[in-house]
């Protein structure tokens, strides 16, 4: 049976991945580490896979230790961009028997709107992502987003498309949003979301808007049940939960 230790444990993903946890016959709670628990404890009950769930700031800093500690890692805290899984495949490179999953999003709905919106991207002339989150939420934008415009963006280099047409040249609030290479994206924090996104797909004439809701953690529960039990499987470093769906 798998042991795992569950990093960021009484934070909103935590208590509902280690009631999840707990209800599963093949996997076993081994160690609950939240702010001021000492990180051995991982190593004293003998966890095998660490599943993060710390903030951004700490998190990066975890999955670093637990690589170091031989541990399998899959990590759920958003924000792990293509730089930071490049610095993971470097620490991998002295410790090939650990195994990273990176998942920005473990709700079935949230990847394959990501994965349509990928196909759709380069038949339009503008995509923007706009993502919907609770207030609770410290980062923006979500990793959701920040993964569906980098897969959108390469979909779309590969095709050759030309940027989204924008004439904006006054913008003094920023209320056009972000770009992340070359996609706006816009964040909303409203009480009441739990975590929804948009991707507008516009040419002349003709919109398209795909959209997904998680209306609440036991959404997302699954995903974090395979992806517990595919990460001793997945060598290196792996991201996206496409892998665990066969989408990839
Ligand atoms: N991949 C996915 O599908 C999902 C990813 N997420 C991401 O997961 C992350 C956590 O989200 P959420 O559970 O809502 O956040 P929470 O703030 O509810 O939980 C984080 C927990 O980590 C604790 N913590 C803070 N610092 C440390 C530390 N140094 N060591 C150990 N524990 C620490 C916090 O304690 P305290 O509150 O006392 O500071 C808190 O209990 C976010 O990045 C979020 O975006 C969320 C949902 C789904
Ligand atoms: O903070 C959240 O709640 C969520 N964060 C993840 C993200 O940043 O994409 C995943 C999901 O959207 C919930």
């Amino acid at each position: 049976m798998n042991q795992i230790a569950v990093l960021g444990a009484r934070g909103r993903m935590g208590v509902a991945s280690v009631r999840a946890i707990e209800a599963s016959p093949d996997l076993n709670v081994a160690a609950e580490i939240d702010l001021h628990d000492d990180l051995h404890d991982i190593i004293d009950r003998k966890a095998d896979i660490a599943l993060v769930f710390t903030p951004p700031d700490v998190a990066h800093d975890h999955v670093q230790w637990c690589i170091k500690q031989g541990i399998h890692v899959v990590v759920g805290t958003s924000g792990f961009d293509e730089a930071s899984v490049e610095r993971i495949r470097a620490a991998l490179v002295d410790h090939s028997d650990v195994n990273v999953f990176v998942v920005p999003n473990f709700s079935v709905g949230a990847v394959l709107m990501t994965k349509f919106a990928t196909q759709a991207a380069p038949f339009f002339e503008s995509v923007e992502i706009i993502e919907f989150h609770h207030p609770g939420k410290v980062d923006a934008p979500s990793g959701t987003a920040l993964r569906t415009a980098e897969v959108v963006a390469r979909a779309r280099n590969e095709a050759g498309c030309a940027p989204s047409p924008d004439a904006t040249v006054l913008d003094p609030y920023g209320a056009r949003g972000g770009q992340i290479e070359g996609i706006g994206v816009h964040s909303i924090r409203v009480s009441g979301f739990m975590s929804s996104q948009e991707v507008l797909l516009g040419n002349e004439g003709e919109t398209m808007t795909l959209r997904y809701d998680s209306i609440s953690r036991e959404s997302l529960m699954p995903g974090v049940l395979s992806s517990l039990r595919a990460v001793p499987n997945l060598p290196g470093v792996t991201v996206g939960l496409e892998v665990v769906l066969g989408l990839d």
